[in-house]
């Protein structure tokens, strides 16, 4: 089966109910063959493999993915306080995210998306690879209160701009540095937003540190990751991310650096954006129009 085939017949997971409009619910497939052929214009097939042989390991914190486990409570406070900050909300309480809808575009195995539900978001999760939806939508089954409010799609972020979907915030982290088609995806990001709502992009900088700690010596020497897990090239500056996001119409909140200690995995913010940062930005409420 073609990826463009496993995308588009895909079947519902959950059907709880959806505080977002996406007018066709869609689900998990399981072929690994789906890494073949055209979809939405930000997949790249031979990305979409890379995480397919790796699918089974994503819920194993000492696995391939051990860093975005290492990583989960740093950006998910990051994103809880912009999106906090973006809908006016407190984000000191317990479920601060309550009845938001968030989309987590790239949403591999569920690690962001369940620590979102978790803060009350009601999540849709997004990825290109089959096998990766069909582990987040199992591991969500362990907790109700996660699978209630955790909903997973084979799809991309602009099959799901094309079926007219829209939602209160928009993440994506650690999945533009792998796909095809950088501005198109910002546009997609932004499109898929409300008015009003906020946009959290994580992801790798473009520099000779990065290099150096997230190809070399994370690849190559430490074994965290993977080898030709990332490629340098296709690494995004800060600047960069900034103009393809706000060129799509939403402004930026803020950044931060995230640098992890390499001995003890703790994860710290840091004014340092050489290697990992997370940005955020806002998608303007729209204007009143004069009667
Ligand atoms: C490094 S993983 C990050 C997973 C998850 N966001 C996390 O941080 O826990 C990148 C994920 O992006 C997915 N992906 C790659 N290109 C994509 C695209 N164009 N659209 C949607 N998902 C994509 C991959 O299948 C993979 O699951
Ligand atoms: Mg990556």
């Amino acid at each position: 089966m073609s990826m463009g085939a496993a995308l588009s017949s895909s079947r519902g997971v959950h059907t709880s109910r959806r505080t977002h409009d996406v007018p066709q619910p869609s689900a998990a497939g399981t072929s690994a063959a789906a890494a073949q052929g055209p979809a939405g214009q930000s997949m790249d097939a031979q990305e979409v493999a890379k995480f397919e042989a790796m699918a089974s390991e994503w819920w194993d914190p000492d696995g391939p993915n051990g860093a975005l486990h290492t990583m989960n409570p740093l950006r998910t406070q990051f994103a809880r306080d912009a999106i906090c900050l973006a809908h006016g909300r407190e984000a000191r309480t317990v479920q601060p995210l309550r009845d938001l809808s968030v989309l987590d575009v790239g949403c591999g195995g569920g690690l962001f998306s369940e620590a979102l539900a978790r803060l009350g978001a009601d999540v849709t999760g997004v990825d290109t690879s089959a096998t990766a939806i069909s582990v987040a939508a199992t591991h969500a089954q362990a907790d109700p209160a996660v699978a209630s409010r955790t909903h997973y799609q084979n799809a991309t972020a602009e099959q799901l701009q094309q079926q007219g979907a829209h939602f209160d915030a928009v993440v994506a982290s650690e999945v533009i540095e792998h796909v095809s088609n950088v501005p198109e995806f910002c546009a997609s990001l932004v499109a898929l937003t409300r008015p009003g709502g906020s946009i959290v992009v994580s992801t790798i900088n473009r520099t000779n540190r990065s290099y150096a700690v997230a190809i070399v010596g994370a690849e190559q020497i430490m074994g965290l990751l993977p080898k030709g897990t990332h490629q340098w090239e296709r690494f995004i500056t800060p600047e960069e991310l900034q103009e393809h996001i706000e060129r799509a119409g939403a402004e930026r909140i803020g950044d931060s650096g995230m640098v992890m200690n390499p001995f003890t995995g703790h994860w710290t913010f840091s004014a340092d954006k050489a290697v990992n940062y997370i940005m955020s930005f806002r998608k303007p409420a729209e204007q009143q129009r004069n009667p």
